[in-house]
């Protein structure tokens, strides 16, 4: 019908277990063959740089699968993004956590941003400033396990493990087993972030 719209209950997620620890193996493994392919003959260039907290092991995790189905090892690295964040003042003192670089450094290099949910894309041009003080890469991309839409910048990933529909009231949880004990991916209502 002309002019009709999808019920708005259909273009958000239910809240609960979105992925279940086997599925996040299987969207890992996606995006490292999607890194492969898209890498190509640059895949010996590209570093894996995660925005921590969950950035960072899921930067390490895909840069082992992308080692396992290549046999090529893949630098990875953490940016620490505390100080670079336009809202430092209204979420109030955080630790610093680690900048880790590889030897090589990030000069002239492929650089994947990796970060476990993308939402107002506020962290991810916090790590682009910070990105600019460390190096200049010949190319920065971003790899995110969720998108969950609602973006208040002009960022998108080039690498997305899944699109999840959410409303702005719902809160998009990434447990990995390295912070978290278990690898899930939960939507909770009303946690308002
Ligand atoms: O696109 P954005 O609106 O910036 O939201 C996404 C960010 O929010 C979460 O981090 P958070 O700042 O909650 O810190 P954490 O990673 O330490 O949990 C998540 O890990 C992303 O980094
Ligand atoms: O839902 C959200 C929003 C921002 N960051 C998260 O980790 N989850």
């Amino acid at each position: 019908m002309a002019g009709s719209r999808e019920p708005a209950a259909s273009r958000t997620s239910t809240a609960g277990v979105l992925l279940a620890p086997a599925d996040v193996a299987r969207v890992v493994d996606r995006m490292a063959h999607q890194l492969i392919e898209k890498a190509g003959d640059a895949l010996a260039d590209l570093v894996l740089i995660g925005i921590p907290t969950r950035g960072a092991p899921l930067a390490r995790r895909l840069a082992a699968r992308v080692a396992a189905f290549s046999g090529t090892a893949v630098d990875v690295g953490t940016v620490d993004i505390t100080l670079y964040r336009d809202d430092l003042r209204l979420r109030g003192v955080r630790a610093l956590e680690d900048t880790l670089l590889p030897a090589q450094g990030i000069d002239g290099r492929l650089v994947v941003l990796v970060d476990d949910v993308l939402f107002s894309g506020r962290s991810v041009r916090a790590a682009l400033d910070a990105l600019r003080d460390l190096g200049r890469p010949r190319a920065v991309q971003l790899a995110v396990l969720v998108d969950r839409g609602h973006r208040e910048l002009p960022i998108r990933a080039d690498y997305v493990g899944k699109n999840v529909p959410t409303s702005r009231a719902q809160t998009v949880r990434v447990h990995l087993a390295e912070t978290d004990g278990t690898d899930e991916v939960l939507v909770t209502e009303g946690e308002g972030r």
